[in-house]
C-alpha cells in the first residue's frame, strides 16, 4: 500500500493522509485529548485513526497513551498527536492537568450501548473546562460502538447527545472503531485537524514572559511526555510505599 493517498475532507481542504508518521517531518503539532469513561473505545478510536487498523485487543489505559499521525493539509505537513487518556479515575489522579496542558482540542467519547457513559459526559466537560478547555476550544462529541444493535434507550440517548452537543457548541458524530467504521473515524479526526489549521493553532506555544522562539525546546511535546511519565512513576512509588 502507498504510505499516503489523497482525499478531500468534508471541510473542503485537500488532505493527504500519511499513516507512517515516524520518520516524516512536520511543521506543527496539534495536541488533541480524548476523554470519556473507561471502555467507551478511546484506545480503539485513536488506534484506528493513527494506524488505519482495528486493534485486535486493547487493555485498560494506565495514565495516558500517545498516538500520532502526520497529515498533509493543503500542502502543510501537520502532526496530529492524540492523547488517549485513562477513563478510570484511579489511573488518572494527579496527572490530569498534564493531559490538558497546551491541548488544542478535546474529543469526548461515550458508548452508545452504555447509558452510564453518556451520563458521565457533564463530568468530563467540567474537567476540561477547569483545565482551560472551555467553549472557545474546538471540541467534538463522539457516540462510539454504533455497530452494536441499537436499542430504544440508545436512540433516545442519541437525541439527548445531539442536544448536549448543540448546547455546548460542538459537532456530534456517531461511529464505530470496529470493522468498517474506519473511514468515519478518519473523517471525524481529519475534520478536526482541518478546523485547527484554519484557526491557526499549533504555531509554537507560549510560556508567560518569554519570547516564543526561546521556548521551542521547552514547549516540545516530548517535554509533556517526560513530565507526565515522571509524575506517573513518582505517583506509583508513593502508592507502593
Ligand atoms: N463493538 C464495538 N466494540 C468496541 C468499539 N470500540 C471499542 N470496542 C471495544 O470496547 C472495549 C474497550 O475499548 P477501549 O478502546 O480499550 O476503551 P477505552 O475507552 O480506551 O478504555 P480505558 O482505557 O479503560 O479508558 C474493547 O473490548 C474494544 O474492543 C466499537 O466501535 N464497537
Amino acid at each position: 500500500l502507498p504510505s499516503w493517498f489523497s482525499v478531500t475532507s468534508a471541510a473542503g481542504a485537500q488532505v493527504r493522509e500519511m499513516h507512517s508518521a515516524g520518520s516524516l517531518s512536520y511543521s506543527r503539532t496539534f495536541k488533541i485529548v480524548v476523554v470519556g469513561d473507561s471502555g467507551v473505545g478511546k484506545t480503539s478510536l485513536t488506534y484506528c485513526f493513527c494506524t488505519g487498523q482495528w486493534p485486535s485487543a486493547t487493555q485498560t489505559t494506565i495514565g495516558v497513551d500517545f498516538r500520532e499521525r502526520v497529515l498533509d493539509i493543503d500542502g502543510e505537513k501537520i502532526k496530529v498527536q492524540l492523547w488517549d487518556t485513562a477513563g478510570q479515575e484511579r489511573f488518572r489522579k494527579s496527572m490530569v492537568q498534564h493531559y490538558y496542558r497546551d491541548a488544542h482540542a478535546a474529543v469526548f467519547v461515550y458508548d452508545v450501548s452504555d447509558v452510564a457513559s453518556f451520563r458521565s459526559l457533564p463530568v468530563w466537560l467540567e474537567e476540561c473546562r477547569q483545565n482551560s478547555l472551555g467553549p472557545d476550544t474546538p471540541r467534538v462529541l463522539i457516540g462510539n460502538k454504533v455497530d452494536l444493535l441499537p436499542s430504544v434507550t440508545a436512540a433516545s440517548v442519541m437525541e439527548q447527545a445531539r442536544h448536549l452537543a448543540e448546547v455546548h457548541g460542538m459537532p456530534f458524530h456517531l461511529c464505530s472503531a470496529r470493522g468498517g467504521g474506519g473511514e468515519r473515524v478518519d473523517a471525524i479526526f481529519t475534520a478536526l485537524a482541518v478546523q485547527l489549521k484554519r484557526q491557526g493553532c499549533g504555531r509554537g506555544r507560549r510560556v508567560a514572559g518569554r519570547a516564543e522562539d526561546s521556548v521551542v525546546l521547552l514547549s516540545h511535546p516530548l517535554c509533556d511526555v517526560i513530565i507526565l511519565l515522571g509524575t506517573f512513576w513518582v505517583f506509583l512509588l508513593l502508592e507502593m510505599f
